[in-house]
C-alpha cells in the first residue's frame, strides 16, 4: 500500500473530535479510516477515579504504543489495537484497524510532542467554555448513559488538567477551529427564531502559510450571497500572528443558503477533482462552512505533497 495521509485532531471531551472527524470521513468517501485515541487509555474509569485523576492527564493515554502504531500506519501497515468501552470504562483487547488512504487519529493528546510531527495535517477544536459543556453535556448523559450531576461535576474537575495539558496542543496545529455563541441571532429573521437549530460563530486559523497555495481559488460570490440569503450570514478575513506563526483568520457566521454552498463546493470539486460527498439541508451552517474551508485547506496540502 501507498504512503497514508495522516490527519491529528485533538481537543477536549465534548469539542467535537469525533463530528469533525466523521464530517471529514464522508467527504473522502471510502477513502478515509479514523479512530480514536481513547483506546490507548491506561488505566479504567474505576482506577482513575480511585486515585482522583482524570483522563486529561496524559499518563492516562498510552503515548508510546500510540506513536509506535501512528508510525505503522503511516506505511500503510494494519495495527492490533486495544479498544476502550466507553459503556463499561475499560480497555479491553484488541481489534484489528485496516488505514485507509487517509488515517484520521483523534483524542485528548494526539498533538502531544513526539507525536504531532507524524501528521500530514493537524486540527485543534476549541469551542468556548459554555458550548463545549451542553455539548459534552448532552452527549455524556443521552449517549454515554451517565448521570447529569456526575458529568457536571467532572466538567469542573477537569478544567484545570485542560489547561494543563490539553490546551496547548493547539500551538502546533495547522488548523485550528474556535467556536463561539453567533453575534447575529438577536437580528435573525423571525420565522427563524422557534428554530431549535444552535447558531455559531466560526473562527478557523490557518497557520499553513507556507503550504503552495495555487491549486484552488475558493471565489465567493458576494452579491449572490446578500441577494440569496434570507437568513443572516457573515464572513470576514483577516491575518494575525497566532503563537508566534503568521496566520490566516477566517470568521464565519449564520447559515449559508444551499445553492450558494453548493457552487462552492462545485468549484472545489472542479478545481481538485475530488468527489466530495456532502449532505446538506437548505441552509449550510458556519460549521459545515468551516468543514469545506477545511477541506479546500486539505486538499491544498495533499496536493502539495504529491509535487
Ligand atoms: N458542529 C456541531 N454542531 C452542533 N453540535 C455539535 C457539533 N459538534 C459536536 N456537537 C455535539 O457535541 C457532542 C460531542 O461531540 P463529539 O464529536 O462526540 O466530541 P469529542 O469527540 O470531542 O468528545 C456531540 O454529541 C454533538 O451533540
Ligand atoms: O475525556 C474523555 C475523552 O473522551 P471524548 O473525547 O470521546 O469525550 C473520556 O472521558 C475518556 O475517554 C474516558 O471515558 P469515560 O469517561 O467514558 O470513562
Amino acid at each position: 500500500m501507498n504512503r497514508v495521509f495522516l490527519i491529528g485532531i485533538a481537543g477536549d471531551s465534548g469539542s467535537g473530535k469525533t463530528t469533525f472527524a466523521e464530517g471529514i470521513r464522508r467527504m473522502f468517501h471510502g477513502r478515509v479510516a479514523a479512530f480514536s485515541m481513547d483506546d490507548y487509555h491506561t488505566l479504567s474509569r474505576k482506577e482513575r477515579f480511585e486515585r482522583g485523576i482524570t483522563p486529561l492527564n496524559p499518563e492516562m493515554t498510552d503515548l508510546e504504543l500510540f506513536r509506535e502504531h501512528l508510525l505503522m500506519l503511516k506505511c500503510g501497515k494494519a495495527i492490533e489495537k486495544p479498544v476502550y468501552d466507553h459503556s463499561l470504562g475499560e480497555r479491553r483487547c484488541c481489534e484489528r484497524f485496516e488505514p485507509g488512504e487517509i488515517v484520521i487519529a483523534e483524542g485528548l493528546h494526539t498533538l502531544y510532542e513526539g507525536l504531532n510531527e507524524l501528521y500530514d495535517y493537524r486540527i485543534f477544536v476549541d469551542p468556548a467554555r459554555e458550548i463545549k459543556r451542553t455539548w459534552k453535556l448532552k452527549r455524556d448523559v443521552e449517549e454515554r448513559g451517565y448521570r447529569r450531576e456526575d458529568v457536571i461535576r467532572e466538567i469542573i474537575q477537569r478544567e484545570p488538567d485542560y489547561k494543563r495539558f490539553v490546551d496547548f496542543q493547539k500551538i502546533y496545529a495547522d488548523t485550528i477551529v474556535k467556536i463561539y455563541p453567533s453575534m447575529l441571532k438577536s437580528s435573525e429573521r423571525i420565522s427563524y427564531l422557534s428554530s431549535q437549530e444552535e447558531m455559531y460563530r466560526v473562527r478557523l486559523v490557518f497557520t499553513n502559510l507556507s503550504v503552495n497555495m495555487k491549486h484552488v481559488g475558493l471565489k465567493l460570490d458576494l452579491s449572490r450571497m446578500i441577494k440569496a440569503g434570507e437568513r443572516d450570514f457573515a464572513i470576514s478575513f483577516f491575518s494575525d500572528y497566532y503563537y508566534g506563526k503568521r496566520a490566516s483568520f477566517i470568521d464565519v457566521d449564520g447559515f449559508l443558503s444551499v445553492e450558494i454552498f453548493q457552487s462552492l463546493l462545485d468549484v472545489l470539486r472542479d478545481e481538485t477533482g475530488e468527489k466530495l460527498e456532502w449532505d446538506v439541508g437548505e441552509y449550510a451552517s458556519s460549521t459545515e462552512i468551516a468543514k469545506l474551508m477545511i477541506c479546500w485547506n486539505l486538499v491544498e496540502v495533499m496536493n502539495s505533497e504529491k509535487i
